[in-house]
Order: C-alpha cells, then structure tokens, then sequence
C-alpha cells in the first residue's frame, strides 16, 4: 500500500493554504475577494474543471499521470541509481529551464543543504551539479573541480534540440572521448523524447542509457518523470515518497468544488487578482530550503500563463510576472516595495511548522536589551515570527497575500507542493482561456539562436530576422 492512501499519514503531512487576506472575512482589513465574487465565477469554473478533464482524456496532461503510472519505469531508476552510487562522485545535469529547475529545487529542498560541500562517506552518494546555463566560466570552472572519469552526465532535453544544452553535450562528449576512449558511454546518461530531436538518435547510435520524457508531459511539468527523478534517486532522494506526495495532492485536486479543491481556489484568487490588475506573483519561502522552488515556480507561471492568444485567437496578453523571494533575506530587499509600493502583487508565503533542525539563540548580552530579547528562542521562533510579522504588514497595508504551509519539508510534502502548483497553474491556465502548454515566445528566440549560428535552415530564418538592425559591438570607452 502506498503512503499515500494511509489516512494518519494523509492529515499530518497535508499541506495548508491559509488565505491571510486574500479572501474577505478571513482575517484582518481587506482587500480581497468575497464568495460572491467567487461564487460570479462558478460557470467558468466549471468549464474549466470540464475542460481539464477533457485535455486530461486526450493524453494532453499526461504529467498528472506521473505519480500513479510509471512503476517500470521507476524500477530502473532505482536500479540504475544503486549502481552509480556505487562509483560516481558526481552526477551532472545538462539542461536548462525544465530539464534543469525541477532538480535543482527538489535537490536544495531534500538533500543537506550544504550537500556538494560534505565529505564523500557524509553524503552517501555523488554530489549534483545542475549546469543549466552556457556562461563559458562557469563550465570551464566545472571542469577544475571534477573528475570526468568519476562523473557522469545526464543530458535532459526534451526537445533534444536545445541550443544550450546540445552546446555542453558536445563539449562533454569530446571532453570524455578524449579521457575515456570507446568507454565513454557509461559516462552519459540521455533523458528525452522517444522520437524528437537530434539527442535520442545520437544516445541511440553511441549506446547511452536512455530515459524518456513521456507524449504530454511539457518540460516545466516534467519533475516527476525521469527529469527529476533520476538526478534525486542517484542522490539518495526517497522518490517513491515523492511521487506518494503528488499522488496524494492530485486526488485532492480532483475535487469539482472550488472550495474544497486546493489547486482550484488558489487559481480563482489569482485569476481575481489578475482581473484587479495584480500583475505580479511573488513566490516568498521562509526556507533556504525552498529557495529553488522558487525559481521553479518562476517557469512554471511564466511561460505558461504569459499569452498573446487566447484559445480562440484573439489578442489578449495575459500573464502575471513571477518573482523570487526569499524570506527574511529579501525582508531586507523587497519587501518595502512589497508593502509600500505598486498595488500590482499577490504574494505567495512557503512556511514551514517544523524546521527540521533547530538552532537555538544563546541568552548572551543580557544587559542589552535591544538584542537580549532574541536569547532563549531558536532560529525557527526567529523566522516564523518574520514570516508572520511580514505576512501581518502586508495585510495592514493591504496587500493580497496568501501562505501555503508544509508541516515539514520533507520527499512527501515536496510532491505535494509540485502538483498542487503544476494543476493550479493548468487551471489558471483554463479560466484565462490560454494554452498552458506552449511556449511560442520562447520558440521564437531559439529559432533567432539557430539563425544567428548558421544552423542548416539559416538562409530561411535569416529572412525572418530580415529588418531587425544588426547586432554590433559597441564599446563606450
Ligand atoms: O527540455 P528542452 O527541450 O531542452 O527545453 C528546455 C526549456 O526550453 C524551453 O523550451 C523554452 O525556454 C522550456 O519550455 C524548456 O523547459
């Protein structure tokens, strides 16, 4: 029986959403949205619920599947981690966006937080390194501190076109050939298409092991698949435990009623808000530990959310900007903005109930007492009471805010987190009558990178960059 579908387990680690002032009557001055205002909503909403049911029928959210239907798959995952655990001291993740945020947040979130700096018998496991961007430093840097022949590298592509992270492949692949020889290929692992793109061929003709991104699980929606759960497996990461948290969150999620539904009633606040003009989600953990999810999230409602078509064509430029936050750092960053500035912000807190390690305040300088009054609590009273402090400024200033709580980080709370965000956003994705799935802006600067490098196709794309003013050096001094 799976974790999931035990009942104690269920209502000790569910998360909590709590509203703040995001809904009328719920706490403090407001600013925020009443039932009726909901309740105005309820045909949409229901087209909406219909609508996802009906994208889910035809294998276009295949990823809402992941935490119920890949046992095989999850077999050689676990396989395949025990053996590289065996010999690898470092994993590396070439990959950027989707193939890349998804790791490096479950990693921040689930593994020691100063993980990549413990000895190799401390950490039980290779060290991860999620290179997902082309800065030439900080891959020539990457190079001073591993060993390729104690490394391997998971290339993640879905496409298996990526500029980016064909670029670094084929530097690691030389890199290897020249220190490996013809045995290169346990070095390399490919998670991809089945079909599309260069990298499946190339994996198959070299004879990498290979992991595929399933039909209908889009690139920021891919953690749950091989993407993210091959990098946390070889990192000691409980990956069923995972998967037990999404499945857990994705059976809430099936709720029609808004109200009862976690997904649905964070995404119809939103959607209100984004109708009131708030056009920026900041996403705030009171954790370091979360910090990354952050950067997730970022994707995830950004490319998904940000439109200039509607469903039916029309123009309708839609989105909110994402931002990362940290909480309390970014209290000392952000959040006079937050509380004083533009009234275009819904801010999400990530707090958690119980830190999983506490520090405790000496009760030193007693005799001053503009700090004495900190000796005798821990860290965690520290930075739940600054989460609480700020969640209660933003109020009095009313500013919509609202706060998902984890009871404690850990692999089942962390899958809930990434479902409940992956449908939210879906879900947002329906009432504001937009494709969540694709990402044509984006498309469209590969496509200028493939031109500008004289891909085969250059002449054709040339022309479609026709008129755009050429890029010159230009030096002021
Ligand atoms: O996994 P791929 O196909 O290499 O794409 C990487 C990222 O590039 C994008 O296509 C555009 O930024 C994202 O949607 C995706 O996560």
């Amino acid at each position: 029986m799976n974790r999931y579908q035990q009942p104690h387990w269920q209502e000790e680690m569910k998360l909590k959403v709590d509203f703040n002032n995001m809904m009328k009557g719920f706490a403090g001055p407001v600013e925020g949205f009443s039932k009726e205002d909901i309740d105005a909503l309820a045909v949409k909403i229901s087209e909406a619920h219909q609508n996802m049911k009906e994208k889910r029928a035809a294998g276009e959210m295949d990823w809402r599947k992941l935490p119920f239907e890949q046992a095989d798959v999850i077999k050689d995952i676990l396989e395949t981690a025990q053996e590289l655990r065996t010999w690898c001291e470092n994993f590396v993740v070439l990959g950027i966006g989707g193939s890349a945020l998804g790791p490096l947040a479950v990693q921040t979130a689930l593994n020691h937080l100063h993980y990549n700096e413990l000895a190799t018998e401390k950490r039980g496991g290779p060290r991860l390194y999620v290179l997902d961007n082309v800065d030439p430093e900080r891959v020539a840097a990457l190079f001073d501190v591993i060993d390729p022949k104690k490394t391997v590298f998971n290339v993640i592509s879905k496409s298996g076109s990526t500029s980016e992270t064909m670029a670094q492949f084929m530097i690691v692949y030389q890199l290897l050939r020249d220190k490996l020889g013809n045995t290169y290929a346990k070095n390399m692992i490919a998670t991809t298409d089945a079909e599309k793109g260069n990298l499946i061929k190339i994996a198959q003709e070299e004879g990498y092991k290979t992991f595929i991104i399933p039909q209908g699980v889009g690139g920021r929606f891919s953690e749950l698949c091989p993407v993210g759960l091959l990098p946390a497996a070889v990192c000691g990461i409980d990956i069923t435990e995972l998967l037990a948290g999404a499945a857990y969150m994705d059976q809430l999620c099936e709720e029609a009623d808004v109200y009862r539904n976690p997904a649905y009633i964070r995404s119809t606040l939103q959607y209100l808000a984004m109708e009131r003009g708030k056009n920026v989600s900041v996403m705030m953990p009171y954790t370091d530990a979360l910090k990354y999810f952050a950067d997730w999230y970022a994707q995830l409602w950004a490319e998904s959310l940000g439109k200039r078509k509607s469903l039916t064509g029309e123009e309708v430029f839609v989105g909110q900007t994402p931002v990362k936050a940290l909480g309390t750092t970014d209290q000392h960053s952000q959040v006079q903005l937050y509380v004083e500035g533009p009234f275009d912000k819904v801010v999400t807190f990530l707090g958690v109930s119980r830190y999983r390690q506490e520090v405790a305040i000496p009760k030193v300088f007693n005799h001053i007492p503009g700090i004495s009054f900190l000796g005798g609590h821990s860290l965690g009273d520290l930075i739940t009471a600054e989460q609480m402090a700020t969640e209660y400024a933003l109020m009095k200033a009313h500013r919509l805010n609202m706060t998902i709580i984890l009871p404690e980080i850990n692999a089942f709370t962390i899958g809930q987190l990434i479902q409940l965000l992956e449908i939210e956003t879906a879900f947002t994705g329906e009432l504001l009558n937009i494709n969540a799935f694709d990402q044509p802006g984006v498309e469209e600067g590969k496509n200028a990178t493939y031109a500008l490098l004289g891909r085969p196709g250059y002449e054709a794309k040339k022309q479609e960059l026709e008129g755009r003013p050429e890029k010159k050096k230009e030096f002021i001094i």
